[in-house]
């Protein structure tokens, strides 16, 4: 993995060459490898002109002797068929030795771009998954998804072919110009001549196309999105009759695609006709002149003579010298994709996370699991959720967390192991600030079980593992025993092998959090939160898993978030919360005779509505309409 020199910020425009210079460690050799092969290559292809021109001259019209640079005279045979005969050996080594380089070239190129692109999207994806939740929240996945899929391929696409044509121009353009500035330097100079036009019409063409291309980038981010989206969703979609509208929706997105696309292919398409006009004019100024010259008619008051075969030779070198520069319109091309793809991995990479480790942070130390919320308040983004909670857990406490829906059961428990960080207060464990001790050590000691718990396509056993890598077979099997779950997974086509997650068998809500209970119970941490963790059993499967996790709980500080409030009225104490706040605060009895909140909502379970007080029917109306508003903004 690699270490980070600098972020997007500062030098936006040169972030190809920055990722290939970071990520290219490893395959750098491979890239020298087609760097050289390109070089043999092109020096090859120079020979057929050469020849050519030189066995026209030698051979057929006997104007000059048959010489060749760095071939000794002694090996060149005396007669013009022995010199035909020679030429054409020379010809087929040399396309000989092109084939090969030429596979050389390809092969060290790929390698290398293959690779740089193997390290940067690992990076990528490591630099993701370290980003605080609420960067999720905020980002849609299909568009994260862009990012690590297309942006990163049209990063290694430059790779592979862009820079192995720059080097291929680079040594064409220098070798020709060489011995085109050898034969006739004066018709050199015309050959020259819409350089600079080639210049400025470049120049247009990478100014007026780059806020395209990152349209397009941004466009492929937005459908991925709408396409991630319309799949997940297939069975509200089906159970909604959604077909139509979400085939739509997919419309409609691949519509501004194309839209993206197609302002982005004008632009592109008219720059490589444009390319070739330029050059074409420029190379029939070249021919028209240097004929004029061949026929002693030469203008602009060259002197000298050009033979046919010089100028045969001349002119086929001419043609390969404007070819380099017509492919330069790839070249730039696929690098104002790359830069803009570029950009966007760059912002990834180089975005700080919210929530990371303090330099030097410790580990932090569980003596009893002791947690202190002292004067916690979070909002997300604008909207306050956690306001004001000042309470201190003993170590090794069970304590419930009731309230209304949207009250901040949830968000309160995932400030503890840092999912968010509070905005004002602190949290504590065992007098230790959580911001002050490693993320990892933290999150080692506390076990969280959510509602709808996540499952990995993978067997049974592996997603018990998951996050306890080394436990054995027989304690994978034990965790699913306690958990009430090894009885229904044994009845599983292969048990605990069974494939499970997407493309796996199907688990009901249930089974799920059996499995997900069976998880922390093998991470054996000292603090435990169940969020609503045996909501979607039924109460004899509950009642079962109550009892073995009372006996988990015992020895270790446990928070259970519960709307069943049977679930947690043995729970010694018992935090109600309401509108971010904590309303009420002690054991069920404590709470029934207080005659709150909670009691109210005891009453609502027991089926005791009548005598509910009108205040919190009132106050329940109230709370249902924020949540209504707040989900229609
Ligand atoms: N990731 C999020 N981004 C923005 N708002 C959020 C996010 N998660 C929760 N909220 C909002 O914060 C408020 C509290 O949510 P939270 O899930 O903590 O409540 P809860 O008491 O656990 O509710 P429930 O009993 O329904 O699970 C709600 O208004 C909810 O809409």
């Amino acid at each position: 993995m690699c270490e980070r020199t600098s972020g997007a910020e500062g030098q936006p425009r040169n972030v190809v060459w920055r990722l290939y210079t970071e990520y290219a460690d490893d395959g750098r050799r491979y890239a020298a490898l087609g760097t050289v092969a390109t070089l043999v290559g092109r020096t090859v292809s120079l020979v057929p002109a050469l020849v050519i021109g030189l066995a026209v001259d030698a051979v057929f019209l006997a104007q000059r002797p048959y010489n060749l640079p760095f071939v000794p005279a002694d090996l060149i045979p005396a007669d013009a068929t022995g010199q035909l005969y020679f030429s054409v050996t020379v010809l087929v080594v040399a396309t000989a030795v092109g084939a090969v380089a030429s596979w050389v070239e390809d092969w060290g190129w790929s390698v290398f771009a293959q690779r740089v692109q193997r390290s940067l999207r690992v990076d990528a994806y490591d630099a993701l998954q370290r980003q605080e939740l609420a960067y999720f929240t905020r980002r849609r996945t299909g568009d994260l998804m862009s990012v690590l899929n297309n942006d990163v391929n049209a990063l290694q696409t430059f790779l592979e072919d862009g820079l192995s044509a720059t080097v291929w121009i680079l040594a064409t353009v220098a070798g020709i110009g060489a011995i085109l500035v050898g034969l006739n330097p004066a018709l050199t100079a015309i050959t020259l001549l819409p350089i600079p036009l080639l210049a400025a019409f470049t120049l247009a063409f990478t100014r007026i196309v780059e806020p395209r291309y990152l349209g397009v980038r941004e466009e492929i981010g937005d459908l991925n999105a709408r396409l991630e989206n319309s799949v997940s969703g297939i069975e509200v979609i089906k159970t909604q009759g959604g077909e139509s509208f979400e085939t739509e929706r997919v419309r409609e997105a691949s519509e501004s695609y194309l839209r993206a696309s197609l302002a982005a292919i004008r632009v592109r398409i008219t720059y490589f006709p444009g390319l070739t006009l330029i050059s074409g004019a420029g190379f029939a100024v070249t021919f028209l002149v240097g004929g004029l010259w061949v026929l002693g008619v030469a203008p602009f008051g060259f002197s000298g003579t050009l033979t046919p075969g010089a100028f045969v030779t001349f002119v086929i070198y001419a043609q390969q010298f404007i070819w380099p520069i017509i492919r330069l319109g790839d070249v730039v091309d696929d690098y104002e994709r790359a830069k803009t793809a570029g950009l966007r991995v760059d912002e990834l990479l180089g975005r700080d996370a919210a929530v990371t480790d303090r330099p030097d942070a410790p580990d932090l130390t569980v003596t009893d699991g002791a947690v202190t919320f002292a004067d916690v308040s979070f909002a997300y983004r604008e909207q306050p959720v956690i306001r004001d909670v000042d309470v201190d857990i003993a170590g090794g406490a069970t304590v419930g967390v009731v309230g209304p829906t949207g009250a901040g059961k949830s968000t309160l428990l995932k400030l503890l192991p840092r999912l968010y960080d509070a905005d004002e207060g602190s949290v504590r464990i065992d007098g230790q600030d959580i911001r002050d001790v490693t993320i990892r050590s933290l999150r080692q000691s506390i076990g969280y079980v959510s509602q709808d718990p996540f499952l990995f396509y993978g067997t049974v056993a592996e997603n018990i593992r998951y996050g306890t890598f080394d436990a054995t077979d027989e304690e994978v099997e034990r965790a699913a025993e306690r958990a009430q779950a090894a009885e229904f997974v044994r009845k599983l086509p292969d048990g605990f092998d069974t494939p499970v997650g997407e493309r796996g068998v199907k688990l009901s809500g249930g089974q799920r959090q059996r499995l997900a209970i069976a998880r922390t119970m093998l991470k054996d941490p000292e603090i435990l939160i169940l969020d609503e963790a045996t909501s979607a059993v039924d109460t004899e499967t509950e009642a079962l898993i109550q009892a073995s996790l009372r006996e988990f709980a015992a020895d270790r500080t446990t928070f259970v978030i519960a709307h069943r409030l049977s679930t947690v009225r043995n729970a010694g104490r018992i935090l109600v919360l309401d509108g971010g706040r904590v309303v009420d605060d002690g054991s069920h009895e404590d709470l029934l005779c207080a005659d709150g909140l909670y009691a109210n909502l005891w009453r609502v379970q027991v089926g005791d509505v009548q005598s509910l007080p009108a205040e919190f029917l009132e106050r329940a109306l109230e709370r249902q309409s924020t949540i209504l508003s707040d989900g229609d903004e």
